[in-house]
C-alpha cells in the first residue's frame, strides 16, 4: 500500500522530504520484527523508549518512521503529536477499517470478562454465529485459538485479527477490554457496537493513580460507542445497575443504555434466585419476555456474568429460547471455579480470583456450601498493584479455616517481599494461616491436611499454565499439580 494513503488516517502530519512514491507492506512497532518495506511507529514505552530503535529498524529495512520528535535517520520521518493514538489509526487504515464491518462487543470491568466473553461466545454460537474471540485465555476464530500475551493486545494485532476475522467470515466478534488498552489506546479506532460494564472495584492501583482513573479508563469503552445514531444499527451500552460506578458510565455514552440487576430496579433482572452447590436458577426477566434459567454455574456472581451477557445477546436481537439453551449448555469456564476431581473424599477447586473482590466472591460462595473446613491456597503477582495484598491476605483470613499464602508469578520481585506485604497487618493471626513460598509445596500441604468434606480453594491462577519467576515462564498448572498432590496423598 502506498504510504501517503495509509497516513491519509491522520488529520495533520510534518514530513521534511518527499514520500510520494514510498510504498510499505506493513506496520510494525518493534524493531526487532522490521522486515525489509515496513514502516516503522515509535512508541514511548514503560520499559524504553522505540525512538532510540530507529537505527535498529532502518537497518532491518524500515523506509519511514512515525515518530513524536526529529530522529536521525536515512529514510523519510513523519512527525505526529501522539504515535500510539497514530499507531491505531494507521492499522484500522492498514487494515481497511475492519470492524467498520464486524459487529463487535466489548466487555469491561475488574472481574468477570473472561466469563462474559464465553457466555456470549456460546450464546451467538447457539445462535448459529460464527464468533471470534479475544481475551485472557485466547483469540479464537471460530474453533481455532491462538495464544496472547496481553488480555487485550497492541492496536497493530488486535486490527490484524479483526482483518483475519473478516476474511474467515466471522459474523460476531467479543472481546476483552482491559483499563489498559484504554488507556494505552490500544482500543482506538474500534468501532464498537455493544459495550458491557461488569463492575469496579480495586485492581491495577500500581498503573491507574487511584479508582476514579481507573474508572475514567473503563468509562473510555462507553465514550466509544460514539454518537451516530442512524436509526438502523443500533448500539448499545450494557451496564450493571447494582454497581456504585453505573451512573458515572451510563453518563459517559451518547447511546442506548440496557440495565441489568438484581437489587436496584433494572430493565434485565434475575428473580427468584436459588444457588446451591450443584449450580443455581433464576428466572431471567427482560423487556422482551421473561424465561427461568438452570445454571451449572455457581455463585451470585455468576448470575451478574449471565445477567451482562444475557443483555448484550438481547441487544444482538437473540431470543429468549436461545438464550436459555447456552446458559443451560454451559459446565464451566476454562480455570474459573473449576473442580478437580481424582477420587479425593474433599472438594478442590481452582479459581482466578487474583483481586480482593473476586477472592472475597468465591470465597464466600465456598463457605455458603462447604460442609466442613475450607482452606485457601493463594498469592499476589509481582509487579503488580501492591495495595491489593495485605487485603486479600485478610479477605483469606477471613473466610478460610486456614489460609497458606505462596507465590503467585512473582515476575521481577522477591517472592518474600509480596508474601510480607501480604501478611502485613495479620497481627496476632498466626494460627490462621501459614507462609510457604514454593506453590507447588503449599498445594501439597493444602492436600495433606484436607480431611473428607473440605473444600480447598487454590487461587490466583485459573487457566495459566506457567508461573512467571524473573522474566522466564515455567510450566506450572495448578490443576495438574493438585491432581498429583491428590493422587500422591492416596
Ligand atoms: C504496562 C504495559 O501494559 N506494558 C505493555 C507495553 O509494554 P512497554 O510499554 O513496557 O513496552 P516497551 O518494552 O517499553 O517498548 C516500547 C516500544 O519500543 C519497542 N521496542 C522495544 C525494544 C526494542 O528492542 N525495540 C523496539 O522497537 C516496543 O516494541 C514498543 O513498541 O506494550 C507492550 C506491547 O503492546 C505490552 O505487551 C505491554 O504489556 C505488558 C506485557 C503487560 O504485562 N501488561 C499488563 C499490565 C496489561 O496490559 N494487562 C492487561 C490486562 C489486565 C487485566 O485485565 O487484569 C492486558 O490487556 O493484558
Ligand atoms: N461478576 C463477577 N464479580 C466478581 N467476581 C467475579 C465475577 N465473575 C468472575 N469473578 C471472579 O473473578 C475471577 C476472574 O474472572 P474472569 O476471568 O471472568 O474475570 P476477568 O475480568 O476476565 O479477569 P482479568 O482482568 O484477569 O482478565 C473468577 O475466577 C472469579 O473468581
Ligand atoms: N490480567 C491480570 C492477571 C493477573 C493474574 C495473576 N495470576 C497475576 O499474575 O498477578 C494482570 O495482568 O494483572
Ligand atoms: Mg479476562
Amino acid at each position: 500500500m502506498k504510504l501517503k494513503e495509509v497516513l491519509s488516517s491522520l488529520p495533520f502530519y510534518e514530513v521534511s522530504s518527499s514520500i510520494n512514491e514510498i510504498e510499505i507492506n506493513n506496520i510494525e512497532m518493534d524493531s526487532r520484527k522490521v522486515v525489509p518495506d515496513n514502516l516503522f511507529v515509535c512508541i514511548n514505552g514503560f520499559t524504553v523508549d522505540g525512538h532510540n530503535y530507529v537505527h535498529q529498524a532502518t537497518d532491518r529495512g524500515a523506509v519511514a518512521i512515525i515518530a513524536e520528535k526529529q530522529v536521525e535517520s536515512n529514510v523519510p520521518v513523519i512527525i505526529v503529536p501522539d504515535t500510539s493514538r497514530a499507531l491505531a489509526m494507521l492499522a484500522v487504515k492498514f487494515y481497511n477499517y475492519p470492524t467498520s464491518q464486524l459487529p463487535l462487543i466489548g466487555v469491561t470491568g475488574t472481574n468477570g470478562k473472561t466469563t462474559v466473553t464465553y457466555l456470549l461466545e456460546t450464546i451467538f454460537n447457539q445462535n448459529k454465529k460464527k464468533t471470534g474471540v479475544i481475551g485472557t485465555i485466547h483469540m479464537k476464530i471460530g474453533e481455532d485459538e491462538y495464544p496472547v500475551n496481553n488480555t487485550t493486545p497492541d492496536a497493530l494485532l488486535l486490527q490484524k485479527t479483526f482483518k483475519s476475522m473478516l476474511d474467515q467470515d466471522v459474523d460476531q466478534v467479543i472481546m476483552e477490554v482491559s483499563s489498559h488498552a484504554l488507556d494505552m489506546g490500544r482500543v482506538y479506532g474500534c468501532d464498537y457496537d455493544i459495550a458491557v460494564f461488569t463492575n469496579l472495584s480495586q485492581d491495577h492501583l500500581d498503573y491507574h493513580k487511584n479508582i476514579d482513573d481507573y474508572l475514567r479508563a473503563k468509562s473510555l469503552l462507553f465514550a466509544q460507542l460514539g454518537n451516530n445514531y442512524n436509526g438502523e444499527a443500533k448500539k448499545f451500552a450494557v451496564i450493571n445497575e447494582d454497581d456504585p460506578s453505573s451512573s458515572q458510565l451510563k453518563r459517559s455514552t451518547a447511546q442506548h443504555v440496557i440495565t441489568y440487576g438484581c437489587k436496584n430496579t433494572a430493565q434485565v433482572m434475575a428473580e427468584h434466585i436459588k444457588l446451591d452447590a450443584a449450580g443455581t436458577f433464576f428466572n431471567l426477566k427482560t423487556p422482551i419476555g421473561d424465561i427461568g434459567i438452570n445454571s451449572k454455574l455457581i455463585g451470585m456472581f455468576n448470575i451478574y456474568n449471565m445477567l451482562a451477557a444475557s443483555s448484550a445477546a438481547i441487544a444482538s436481537n437473540i431470543s429468549l429460547t436461545v438464550i436459555k439453551e447456552a446458559l443451560e449448555s454451559i459446565t464451566g469456564v476454562n480455570g474459573r471455579f473449576e473442580p478437580v476431581n481424582a477420587g479425593q473424599s474433599y472438594g478442590v477447586i481452582v479459581d482466578y480470583a487474583h483481586t480482593p473482590d473476586s477472592l472475597e466472591n468465591v470465597l464466600d460462595t465456598i463457605r455458603e456450601f462447604a460442609k466442613n473446613k475450607v482452606y485457601v491456597v493463594v498469592g499476589c503477582g509481582g509487579d503488580r498493584d501492591r495495595t491489593k495484598r495485605p487485603l486479600m491476605a485478610q479477605i483469606a483470613v477471613k473466610y478460610a479455616d486456614l489460609a497458606i499464602f505462596t507465590s503467585d508469578n512473582p515476575r521481577t520481585e522477591d517472592p518474600n517481599v509480596i508474601l510480607d506485604d501480604m501478611i502485613n497487618g495479620l497481627d496476632n493471626m498466626e494460627n490462621r494461616y501459614k507462609v510457604i513460598v514454593d506453590r507447588k509445596e503449599a498445594i501439597n500441604y493444602a492436600m495433606q491436611h484436607a480431611k473428607k468434606d473440605d473444600i480447598v480453594l487454590i487461587a490466583g491462577k485459573g487457566h495459566e499454565t506457567y508461573q512467571q519467576v524473573g522474566l522466564v515462564k515455567n510450566h506450572f498448572d495448578d490443576r495438574e499439580v493438585a491432581r498429583d498432590a491428590i493422587k500422591s496423598k492416596g
